[in-house]
């Protein structure tokens, strides 16, 4: 029986703009099991990203309950959350967000500063992040020196430094070509396979069905879920 690590229950979110509330989720709920892959779809503007954001303590729901490894987290303040999120999340984006100025090697040991980790384990551990992605060899470099898909296998590579088994990843193809786009969902199923949980936002259907399990999302909640093969305890 797995472990469940994520569980949202009736998670409510609006964006004001001015005196104009707009619900964007609506009473979401689902739970992820460890180990995990599952892919969140849904047309434009139906509150994905908001989704992936509050599963990364990124932003706070207005309502509704979420658990990460069986703990209230959407009740914790601003540190608390920061400290869960260092210790158990890594994010991949669409745009990459790596800094131009630091060194492939640097963005990866970057979470590791966060957590104490000292220069030398630091390197070490990005190194071989970069290797499991592919790219040692490029460890030198600077993220503009590299292409779009070895970018995104960097923001890969960074997302497993922290080792925090869980990955949230955003419509990481978005800015690739397909056969760029192809490889790194290779390389997801990969990770996946060796055992990271991974929540990821997609358009693209042939994409959302490389996961275990597909959410479709539609006006703020999950209107379609496939089943569940996996028992999963809280
Ligand atoms: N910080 C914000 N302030 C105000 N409105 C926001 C904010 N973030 C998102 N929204 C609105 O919430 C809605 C959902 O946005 P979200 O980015 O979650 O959708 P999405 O499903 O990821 O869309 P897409 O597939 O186009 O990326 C949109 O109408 C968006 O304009």
């Amino acid at each position: 029986m797995k472990k469940e690590v994520l569980n949202i229950k009736q998670i409510y979110k609006s964006f004001a703009a001015g005196q104009v509330k707009t619900p964007v989720l609506n009473g979401v709920c689902f739970s992820v099991c460890e180990g995990e892959y599952v892919a969140i779809s849904g047309p434009s503007g139906c509150g994905k990203s908001t989704l992936l954001n509050i599963l990364g303590l990124l932003d706070t729901p207005d309502s509704g309950e979420y658990y990460i490894d069986g703990l209230l987290v959407s009740d914790m303040n601003a540190n608390e959350r920061a400290a869960v999120r260092s210790r158990r999340i890594g994010f991949v984006f669409q745009a990459f967000n790596l800094i131009d100025e630091e060194s492939v090697l640097d963005n990866v040991a970057l979470p590791l500063k966060y957590r104490g980790d000292n220069l030398k384990q630091r390197q070490r551990r990005a190194l071989e992040c970069l290797d499991k992605v592919g790219l040692s060899d490029k460890a030198a470099l600077f993220p503009n020196q590299l292409s779009g898909g070895q970018q995104q296998r960097v923001s890969i590579a960074r997302a497993l430094a922290a080792d925090s088994g869980i990955m949230l990843v955003d419509e990481p193809t978005g800015n690739l070509d397909s056969n760029n786009g192809d490889a790194v969902m290779a390389l997801l199923s990969e990770l996946n396979r060796q055992g990271t949980t991974i929540c990821l936002v997609t358009h693209d259907p042939r994409y959302a069905q490389m996961a275990d399990r597909q959410i479709n999302l539609l006006d703020g909640k999950v209107v379609i879920e496939t089943a569940v093969n996996i028992e999963c305890v809280a």
